[in-house]
């Protein structure tokens, strides 16, 4: 009985030239031996045959589990990096849409949701820059003007209404977007969000007091963001230049300016 040739297991060496080594060799070689054992051999070149074929077989397995321990062992390893590659681009995402030292909305997300808002809905914009942060910082060191900063945005990101959208827009100066022109609803969150900031304190710095002025603007559907921008921040300068602490409105900002 003839289970086969040389030339029907290897893969390599059919042409002897050039050729990379078979990877396979002495398993072929073990297994040409036992086809010319079975066909030609005696009971004493059975046995050395089957015992070559054992010796490779175990020696086979051996390495599939190696082979098999290594590529689980690279799968997990690539999984883990996959995932550390979602969390960057996760991280980056955040980062690249938020302000890094409050965690609000950085000005370039806040303005682009504003525009998109503005172009279907009516919107309230509410713009507020603490009062005299300057002499915060003079009197009291960076240190402490950032965790005021940080107080700030954690009283406006409390304190705003769930469909509104907070951010800084720069410095002190920061901006909460509320769909729909209500000028209630933007009046009593900027009220909420002024006393929250009245009632920051540090301690060890007993006579720090922190105030914000505001400037509200309300607009349509349609108005473009700069105008509404311009409104807000006339109504903020008026803010500023009628004794700070205080809230200013423009009810509609196309009759509003002149
Ligand atoms: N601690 C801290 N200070 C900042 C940061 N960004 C801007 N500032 C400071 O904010 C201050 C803003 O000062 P001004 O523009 O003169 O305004 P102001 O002193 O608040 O005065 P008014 O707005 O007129 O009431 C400057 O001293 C800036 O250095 C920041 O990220 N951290």
């Amino acid at each position: 009985m003839s289970i086969g040739t040389p030339a029907d297991f290897a893969d390599g060496g059919r042409d002897g030239r050039g050729k990379p080594p078979d990877l396979f060799e002495s398993e072929i070689r073990a297994l040409e031996t036992a086809c010319q054992a079975l066909d030609n051999g005696n009971h004493q070149d059975h046995r050395r045959a089957l015992e070559a074929l054992i010796r490779e077989f175990d020696r086979v397995i051996r390495d599939m589990r190696r082979l098999i321990n290594h590529a689980d062992r690279t799968e997990r390893e690539l999984s883990r990096a996959n995932q550390r590659l979602t969390e960057l681009t996760r991280g980056l995402a955040y980062r690249n849409r938020h302000d890094g030292l409050t965690g609000l909305l950085n000005r370039e997300t806040l303005i682009d949701e504003a525009e998109a808002l503005l172009a279907v809905q009516a919107m309230a914009l509410i713009l507020m820059d603490i009062d005299h942060f300057k002499q915060v910082n003079d009197r009291y060191g960076h240190p402490v003007g950032d965790q005021i900063l940080r107080d700030v945005a954690g009283a406006m990101r409390t304190l705003a209404p769930e469909d509104g959208l907070c951010g800084r827009l720069g410095g002190e100066e920061f901006a909460v977007i509320l769909p729909g022109q209500i000028a209630g609803k933007a009046l009593g969150c900027a009220g909420c969000i002024a006393d929250a900031i009245r009632a920051v304190r540090r301690d060890g710095h007993p006579g720090l007091r922190v105030t914000a002025s505001f400037g509200i603007a309300l607009a349509s559907a349609g108005t473009s963001f700069d105008r509404l921008y311009i409104c807000a921040d006339d109504a903020l300068y008026r803010a500023k230049h009628s004794g700070r602490d205080r809230i200013e409105v423009v009810a509609d900002c196309i009759r509003g300016l002149p």
